[in-house]
């Protein structure tokens, strides 16, 4: 069976509210493959979600960039998952390594967020990925393999969730792993989902690739076959983006 094609934009803290409509004026404006080649999910900073769902064409979704890891209450500075769903916001990215690094959120607290989230009705990309540290002492397998455990302990179904591989080391830095690179890591977290999860799991489960994508070598990373898509950066607030969505072709034709 195969996985549909999917490219998530994480525009992190970015962007004032002139900048975001010229952002989805370029989005709507984009000549892309349809829906049915490929799932776009554009994740602008809170305050801008509903500007942005609004105006957006129905072709793409939008995604938070976080949400509390339980029910809302007394935790000030906090947004809940029953609020995004509440505006009817479909997805959110949890465990980005700008958060799980400069806010200390670990892997138990990430696998905790992700259950809340889809109890919520929320989909969740979740993000994994290794330290440049960790990739030169060998230790990537383990350390990505631990955070997927730690969601993986706390959910009872995969359907609504994609996993994003994004190696701290490439993220905002313009060194992209390479294709062999990417496929290695995404091929071994597939064996990992089919060995502790399902394989049903596994085949159906899609794996995206982040860390320094863009119109250039987006067509090669997603060629590889347990790339599934992406989740940029950068890139994302670009012109280019509208390359890297077009890079579902390959997949198509593959
Ligand atoms: O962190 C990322 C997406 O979540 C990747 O960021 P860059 O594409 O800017 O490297």
């Amino acid at each position: 069976m195969a996985r549909k094609f999917f490219v998530g934009g994480n525009w992190k803290c970015n962007g004032t509210l002139d900048e975001v409509k010229k952002i989805v004026a370029m989005l709507n404006e984009g000549a892309v493959p349809s829906p049915d080649v490929v799932e776009v999910v554009v994740s602008p900073p809170f305050v801008f979600l509903p500007t942005v769902q609004s105006s957006l064409k129905s072709d793409f979704q939008v995604a938070a960039q976080n949400c509390w890891v339980k029910k809302g209450g007394a935790f000030t500075g906090e947004v809940s998952a029953e609020m995004l769903a509440n505006l009817g916001v479909p997805w959110v990215i949890l465990g980005h390594s700008e958060r799980r690094a400069l806010l200390g959120e670990s892997n138990e607290f990430v696998g905790d967020k992700v259950a809340y989230a889809l109890s919520q009705g929320l989909k969740v990309i979740a993000c994994v990925g290794e330290t440049l540290e960790q990739r030169e002492s060998g230790s990537t397998m383990e350390v990505v393999a631990a955070q997927t455990k730690a969601i993986a302990d706390k959910i009872s179904s995969w359907d609504n969730v994609v996993l994003a591989y994004e190696p701290v080391w490439a993220i905002g830095t313009g060194k992209v792993a390479s294709p062999a690179q990417a496929q290695e890591v995404h091929l071994e977290l597939r064996k990992w989902l089919q060995g502790n999860v399902s394989p049903q799991v596994a085949e159906k489960t899609r794996i995206i690739y982040g860390g320094s994508v863009n119109g250039g070598n987006c067509k090669e990373l997603g060629g590889q076959a347990d790339v599934d898509g992406f989740l940029v950066g950068g890139a994302s607030l670009k012109p280019e983006f509208i390359d890297i969505i077009k890079a579902a072709e390959v997949k198509k034709s593959a």
